[in-house]
């Protein structure tokens, strides 16, 4: 059993409602659950395979699910870049193998599936890319239209790629995330669509399976999670889901909630550092990590809450470090990432450089999208490959 709570005024609203944000006073809804019906036992889900649907008994879903496989990604212990950081045990949990390549697929199964739930004929999103290329995927998955809109020419080739194969309406507006995430909104609320940008709270119960995987998969708490943040709703999920792996019992500690953004795109930053209540939006949002170029993220009041109440931080990283760092993850541990994955391992080594964290800590980075889905942002960095003719001579000659 569980209704939809406001994380301001503690209004309560049926599940069934079709709302984003509290009709009172305007603020986001988090999914609250009757802990004492919960019927579950570690054990038990110990028993079945790691992967999202694992932990059903803390989702919102009712019947069959859309679902085409997500969660159970590999939790990689960096040996090599650890050793270089004096950090003994980092790990980088890879969500870029999800089926789309993004950790989007855990909110977009349970996003998805509910609205088959509640009867909505036509899902949307505002996207940097990836949310678009996942909700394309599990709509046509469903057998439902999507309609995604993007900032025209600051989203990655691979995303837009997907987004148009999987038979989305795609529309680039003139415009950035911020903006188009706002017309978005305006859409779904006049005409009926279902909204799945991260202001729904049912599509961030499904990635709070990834705290609920690195637990398992490490075989308890991490001292520190790290995650890269844009409109926030990832690093506030996985908050919300270690407190109620807390409120069963089955956990007894919270991890140090850490987010990172790109310097260009800082607001969190900004208001941890400022000890700012509100967030004050960046009007131009800038970084090569187009994943994270986003201004006033959405889900800014939960992240925020997430990191104070963990005694966590938030620090920015430069273009360059996200950059070093997604050619450190590739050829140093062999794990590709989109930039904005790299983001929270650089965010790691500057924490680490810095002296701000305890080098015996447990540190759990989530990297959230496949190298593959910005293949210009790698090219860009990479010598091209070296042409030859057609003969044993001339390979010889560039390989001496
Ligand atoms: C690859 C990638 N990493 C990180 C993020 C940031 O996640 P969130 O918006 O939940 O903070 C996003 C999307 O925003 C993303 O696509
Ligand atoms: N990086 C995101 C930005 C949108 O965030 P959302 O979590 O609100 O969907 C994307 O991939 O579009």
């Amino acid at each position: 059993m569980f209704r939809l709570v406001c994380v301001n005024c503690g209004a309560d609203y049926n599940q069934n409602e079709i709302i984003y944000h509290c009709p009172k006073c305007g603020h986001l809804l988090t999914v609250e659950y009757d802990m004492d019906t919960i019927d579950i036992s570690r054990a038990e889900w110990d028993k079945r395979p790691l992967r999202l649907w694992r932990y059903k008994e803390l989702l919102p879903v009712a019947g069959e699910p859309v679902s085409l496989q997500e969660g159970g990604t590999p939790l990689y212990h960096l040996k090599t870049i650890g050793k270089e950081l004096g950090l003994k045990e980092l790990y980088a949990k890879h969500e870029g193998m999800n089926p789309s390549g993004s950790f989007k697929d855990r909110g977009m199964t349970v996003g998805v599936s509910m609205a088959i739930q509640l009867g909505m004929k036509t899902v949307a999103c505002a996207s940097t890319g990836n949310t678009s290329a996942s909700l394309a995927v599990y709509a046509a998955k469903a057998g439902i239209p999507a309609v995604v809109l993007l900032p025209a020419g600051k989203v990655a080739l691979g995303k837009v790629a997907q987004a148009l194969m999987h038979g989305a309406k795609v529309i680039a507006i003139r415009g950035n995330f911020d903006k188009a995430l706002e017309m978005v909104h305006d859409l779904c609320i006049n005409e009926g669509l279902y909204l799945l940008n991260s202001v729904n709270p049912y599509r961030l119960e499904g990635q709070k399976t990834i705290g609920f995987e690195a637990v398992d998969q490490l075989g308890g708490v991490p001292d520190r999670f790290v995650l890269p943040v844009g409109n926030a709703g990832n690093i506030s999920a996985v908050y919300k889901g270690l407190l109620e792996l807390q409120n069963l019992g089955f956990i007894d500690s919270l991890p140090m909630m850490t987010g990172i953004q790109a310097e260009g795109a800082s607001p969190v930053v900004d208001a941890i550092h400022n000890k700012r209540e509100v967030l004050v939006p960046e009007a131009n949002p800038e970084t090569v990590a187009t994943a994270i170029r986003i201004g006033a993220p959405v889900n800014a009041e939960k992240a925020l809450r997430a990191i104070r109440e963990t005694n966590g931080t938030a620090i920015a990283v430069t273009d360059e470090e996200i950059l070093a760092m997604q050619r450190s993850l590739a050829r140093k541990e062999g794990i590709g990432v989109e930039p904005a994955s790299a983001a929270s391992v650089a965010g790691i080594k500057k924490l680490a450089e810095e002296g701000l964290i305890d080098k015996d800590e447990r540190i759990v980075c989530v990297v959230t999208g496949h190298l593959l889905k910005d293949p210009e942002a790698v090219i860009k960095q990479c010598e091209p490959p070296t042409e030859i003719d057609a003969n044993l001579e001339s390979l010889l000659s560039v390989l001496r």
